[in-house]
């Protein structure tokens, strides 16, 4: 294959071939050698967990089968493997569409600048935002802090998301080389396999979230605004791991929510959300340290508790309030929790056990095939109320409530916690108050007071005069 049209398209969270504008412009201009290259070398804290890797192996399994077995797998440092591979293949270019976490971005910067100074074509695009995070600001120039006031911007004012890009009409790939390791190489899977028994919660692959997208919209966009805080309902998309690890972009969802019969409006419900995705990226991308310190700076001396124990039973779903033990154990079985319950179990840790949001979302990196950095520590300052736009400190979750106003008949308990399932509803969501259950532990803190607890501890941080 001729070296002077071989362009490498450089794949990372961008795993499928339609509305994928580095391989679309690639491909319109010659052979393409598609890549993924696993970097454990500049990920550091970020790097994504157990869960994640092994959705990464599906969905890299996936794609691998849509280039017909054609997609090079490398492992290491891109910094030294992208250079390497141009010289070896004569290549002309290195395409990719851009990343918004940290290190990824001060990685591509460097590799861009490298290309570039040995007269490589290094080429970046947008296939995973709608609204890349330097185009959306407010009228100032200053980043925006409050979501409504982006979203009312992004969807009233903004440039409509570009229109998504067909499949490119001829992929001429290069034979595979030598070079590449098999998926097996990459070690994503788990030694012990325990991720057999949450397989049947995923399906991988684009036709398979195109699929899943007009499902959706089908069955349950309709019902969207009212379901999607139902723990019980499959009332919500499930979505978010194919847009973590690019099966669908979010402007092919958008798009479709713009073109399917809606005549409730749910769409707009539906986008909105959409949107939450888009400002945890622009939040992270004005601020790189959002993974590691709250956004709020006062926060940084908030008197957190070290307690093991405690943390080791949040973790297990052991706390003894139902509600908080259903979230975390869907979580370990699945790779999956319901939003709902992301907010009630953060909202136990962070104010009931006054234990840091960070020991929390570093959980979550692990557990969460969806784990996203920017959607997960926006997700997790928001509930903790140190973000910029989060629910205040001192609103507290009440599990209590909560599972009574959105797990009314008790269904989502009673399948994560069944040694619950023969309680009746009335004591399902505080059984502390009720016949004793056989077999569940009594609630490790008394909600009440250790809500108290948490308002005090606010009450004593520093008030910073520039706040
Ligand atoms: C503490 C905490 C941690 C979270 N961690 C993650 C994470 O690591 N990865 C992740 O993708 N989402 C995270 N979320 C956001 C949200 O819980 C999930 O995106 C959602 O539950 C995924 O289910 P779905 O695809 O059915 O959502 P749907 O309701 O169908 O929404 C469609 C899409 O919109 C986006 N979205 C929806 N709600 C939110 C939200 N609150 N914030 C940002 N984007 C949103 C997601 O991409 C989602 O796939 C977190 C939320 C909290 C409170």
């Amino acid at each position: 294959m001729a070296g002077d049209t071989l362009r490498i398209v450089w794949l990372r969270q961008d795993l499928r071939l339609t509305d994928n504008p580095a391989l679309f412009e690639a491909a319109r201009r010659g052979a393409i050698l598609p890549l993924y290259i696993l970097d454990e070398v500049n990920s550091g804290a970020a790097a994504p967990g157990a869960a994640s890797r092994w959705g990464l192996h599906h969905a890299l399994d996936a794609l691998n089968a849509d280039l017909d077995g054609r997609l090079m797998l490398l492992r290491g440092d891109p910094l030294v493997l992208l250079p390497q591979l141009v010289e070896k293949m004569g290549a002309v270019g290195v395409y990719w569409n851009r990343c918004y976490e940290p290190w990824r971005m001060a990685r591509d910067a460097a590799l861009k600048e490298r290309l570039r100074a040995s007269g490589v074509e290094a080429r970046s695009f947008n296939g995973s935002l709608m609204w890349e995070p330097w185009r959306l600001l407010k009228p100032d120039g200053d980043p925006y802090r409050v979501f409504t006031a982006f979203y009312r911007t992004a969807a009233q004012r903004a440039h409509a998301p570009v229109a998504p890009l067909p499949t490119p009409e001829r992929l001429q790939s290069t034979p595979l080389s030598a070079d590449s390791l098999p998926l097996a190489a990459l070690n994503l899977l788990p030694a012990i396999r325990w991720d057999r028994k949450m397989a049947s919660h995923w399906r991988w692959g684009e036709a398979a979230a195109q699929e899943q997208l007009a499902d959706f919209l089908d069955q349950n966009l309709r019902g969207y605004p009212d379901g999607r805080d139902q723990l019980a309902q499959s009332a919500t998309s499930k979505l978010s791991a194919a847009l973590c690890y690019g099966a669908l972009s979010p402007r092919q969802i958008w798009w479709a929510t713009l073109h399917c019969a809606d005549a409730t409006g749910a769409g707009e419900a539906f986008r909105r959300q959409l949107a939450w995705r888009e400002f945890h990226h622009n939040l992270l991308y004005h601020n790189p340290q959002m993974p590691q310190r709250a956004l709020q700076p006062k926060f940084e001396q908030f008197p957190w508790r070290e307690d093991a124990d405690a943390l080791a039973r949040w973790r297990r779903g052991e706390t003894g309030i139902p509600l908080v033990d259903a979230g975390m154990r869907e979580l370990w079985a699945t790779g999956y929790m319901h939003n709902r319950a992301r907010m009630v179990v953060g909202s136990f840790l962070v104010k009931n056990l006054l234990l840091d949001w960070r020991a929390g979302a570093r959980w979550f990196q692990e557990c969460l095939v969806d784990f996203d950095l920017a959607n997960n520590s926006g997700g997790w300052q928001w509930v903790a109320g140190c973000g910029v736009d989060a629910a205040p400190y001192f609103r507290v979750f009440n599990p209590v409530a909560q599972g009574q106003r959105f797990d009314a008949t008790g269904d989502y308990v009673r399948r994560w916690v069944p040694e619950l399932a023969g309680v009746a509803t009335r004591w399902l969501f505080n059984p502390w108050e009720g016949p004793k259950p056989l077999g569940y532990p009594p609630p490790m803190v008394d909600l009440k007071a250790s809500r108290e607890r948490a308002l005090a501890a606010f009450k004593g941080l520093p008030k910073p005069a520039a706040e």
